[in-house]
């Protein structure tokens, strides 16, 4: 297959060397960049990501490299992969290392830390000329590796550069779809993390299927109501990284939200839970600031205010569950049902 694109993915976890190497098993170049160089020998001389995806080989055409502005050179798309925490600070060293004409992907799926600043106004505020997309959707990591037949969403207003995602992503097992709907495209991915939290809590504490079917489908309610007075468009909430993302991160011991639930479920503190997980789970710091925001937007949110009433106030969790079903109900079944 000929060489077709230089490409660069900053971050060397999961999804970052997931995205990377379906890109390169397309024909294209990419150097991946990361900080840890026992790893990045692995990758270069083992052709395996040994600490996060052991066992899945990497293609020859990813290079890893532990030197940014090596990684950039000659590219002419660069995709984000790391904590949403980390995500301004490496892309203010990207934005004095490109040209207006480099396009600027975000992968991540969270909020920045300190405000309420979601990745594309960061990539907007950093990267002002560049034009700039995210991708999100149901995509764990371990699956996409595993060769499950997967999909994503890329979203820009700019079609072109939707088309051109496309062009670097799309496989027969990789499938890719695109939106002008940035906002509501990167709130799917970042709010899922909350309810999957939440889902992890209900199936420790041996929720019923209906049960769990109910918060499911409130807490598609909560985020679309959210993300709409933010702007996003509801119908995305019902396409691949809406609804999509929810089912999937919500049921399934392979999202780190969902683990960190289930292990509050089981009674562990929340410290005790982090300190056993070597990867992020954005949840946690989305449902600060997502509370913050819908407090100060007055947008109702039980199941946020719920959760973070389990996490940060100790509230028992039956009586958080009894509060949420029997006395804020009505707004989000009117909600659902209209
Ligand atoms: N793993 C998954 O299934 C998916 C993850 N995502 C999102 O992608 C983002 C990254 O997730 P993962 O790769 O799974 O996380 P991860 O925890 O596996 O890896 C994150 C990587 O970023 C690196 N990193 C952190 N701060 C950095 C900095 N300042 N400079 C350079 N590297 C830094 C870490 O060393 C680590 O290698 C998250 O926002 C996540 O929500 C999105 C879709 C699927
Ligand atoms: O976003 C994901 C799947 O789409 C991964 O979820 P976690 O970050 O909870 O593992």
């Amino acid at each position: 297959m000929p060489e077709r694109h230089r490409v660069a993915v900053l971050g060397g976890g999961s999804f970052g060397t997931v995205i990377a190497n379906t890109m390169a098993c397309n024909g294209n170049q990419v150097a991946l960049w990361l900080r840890n160089p026992a790893l990045a020998a692995s990758i270069n001389e083992r052709r395996e990501n040994d600490e996060y995806l052991p066992g899945y080989t990497i293609d020859e055409r990813v290079t890893a490299t532990l030197d940014l502005s090596d990684a950039l050179n000659g590219i002419d798309t660069v995709f984000v992969a790391v904590p949403s925490a980390s995500f301004r600070t490496v892309v203010k060293d990207v934005a004095v290392q490109i040209g207006p004409s480099v396009v600027v992907v975000s992968l991540t799926k969270g909020i920045e830390p300190g405000g309420f600043h979601l990745m594309s106004e960061v990539l907007a505020q950093e990267l002002p000329h560049n034009p700039r997309a995210v991708v999100s959707g149901p995509n764990l990591a371990r699956e996409i590796a595993a060769g499950q037949l997967s999909a994503c969403v890329s979203a820009s207003p700019d079609s072109a550069v939707n088309a051109s995602i496309h062009d670097l992503l799309h496989s027969d097992s990789f499938l890719v779809y695109s939106s002008s709907d940035v906002y509501g495209v990167e709130l799917g991915g970042a709010l899922k993390n909350i309810y999957a939290i939440l889902s992890g809590l209900c199936h420790a504490r041996d929720f019923g299927e209906n049960t769990i079917g109910m918060v499911l489908t409130r807490a598609l309610a909560e985020m679309s109501r959210f993300a709409v007075e933010l702007g996003a468009n509801p119908l995305t909430f019902l396409g691949l990284s809406g609804v999509g993302d929810l089912i999937v991160t919500c049921s399934t011991p392979l999202s780190r939200n969902y683990r960190v639930g289930y292990g509050l479920g089981k009674g562990q503190p929340l410290a005790e839970v982090l300190a056993g997980m070597d990867q992020v789970a954005e949840g946690i710091n989305t449902l600060g600031l997502v509370k913050a925001e819908a407090d100060r937007r007055g947008v109702p949110m039980p199941l946020v205010n719920g959760l973070y009433g389990i996490l940060y106030e100790h509230r028992p969790v039956s009586e958080v569950f009894s509060d949420i079903m029997f006395t804020e109900v009505a707004r989000d079944v009117e909600f659902v049902a209209s």
